[in-house]
């Protein structure tokens, strides 16, 4: 595992191409152990490919991946969970028809990592202590995220914002060193962006997780991350903590659209 501070994701010259168009061109970042780094841009820009390339959605059409050290270019995405890179997704994407506790349980699976036949040998054995172990992890997650009330609850019927938080649950059960949020905040009302903030940010500074992060509420963004990226045209236009990011001219005018307006409030510039 990466030292705090060392390099745990980088991207090193990545470009991805879907026929004609180009959703990123010689992009390179490194995301290093310990801190919430996000990546911001206007629509378009290319965050969701970048996060893509990371989770093995997409596979870069050049440049290199590498995670704690190994290069994952073309790892398959099943492999990148038990290597520790977890994800949430944009979209909701919870077995609505199960228990929030089994949509958690769910995320645990690959941890099993037995095939058919050991794992019913393996049943007469410790199947039932394991379960309890994981029962207990799961309980942790559950507590850590308040949704003991809901746990025995069918997700489906859950408001949106709890089902989000389910959703997390579900994704830091895998335990992943790195966890990549697609807009964690997307459709919540205030509080509920404020709930997951902190959630957001006791998981980094208590759990020790490594967060990569796409968000375009820039309150949020500007609050809890320790850099940020911003991307345009599939391009890297700026890198650096949130106040220099801020201040960036090229930022303001990749938002702005506008080479000459004038902007006495760079926060109320960014604002969605
Ligand atoms: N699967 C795909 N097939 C074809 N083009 C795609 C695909 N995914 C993304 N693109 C294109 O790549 C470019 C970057 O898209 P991407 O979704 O990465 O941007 P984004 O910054 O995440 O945008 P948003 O903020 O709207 O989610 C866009 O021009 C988009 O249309």
């Amino acid at each position: 595992m990466a030292e705090p501070g060392a390099p745990l994701l980088a991207a090193a010259g990545v470009s991805l191409r879907f026929g004609g168009v180009r959703a990123l061109t010689d992009v390179a970042f490194q995301v290093n152990a310990g801190e919430i780094f996000s990546i911001i841009g206007p629509n378009g820009a290319g965050k969701t490919s970048m996060v893509n390339c990371a989770s093995g959605r997409y596979r870069p059409t050049e440049g290199r991946i590498h995670f704690d050290g190994a290069d994952i270019t073309r790892l398959p995405t099943r492999k990148r969970a038990a290597i520790g890179i977890g994800r949430t997704f944009q979209n909701l994407a919870l077995f609505g028809h199960m228990s929030v506790l089994d949509n958690i349980m769910v995320g645990r699976h690959h941890l099993l990592n037995r095939g058919f036949l050991p794992g019913m040998l393996y049943w007469f054995g410790g199947a039932q202590r394991e379960e309890i172990a994981h029962r207990r992890e799961v309980e942790e997650i559950i507590d850590f995220l308040e949704i003991q009330h809901v746990r025995k609850a069918t997700a489906g019927t859950l408001s949106y914002g709890l089902r989000k938080r389910v959703e997390l649950a579900r994704a830091i059960a895998l335990r992943p060193k790195l966890i990549l949020l697609d807009e964690p905040m997307a459709g919540m009302n205030l509080e509920e962006k404020e709930d997951m903030a902190r959630f957001i940010l006791d998981l980094n500074e208590e759990w020790g997780m490594t967060v990569l992060m796409i968000e375009h509420d820039m309150g949020v963004v500007m609050d809890i991350s320790h850099r940020v990226m911003v991307l345009d045209f599939g391009r890297k236009i700026a890198e650096g903590t949130p106040e220099a990011v801020l201040a960036d001219p090229h930022v303001r005018r990749a938002y702005l659209g506008e080479a000459d307006e004038v902007v006495n409030d760079p926060e109320e510039a960014l604002a969605p």
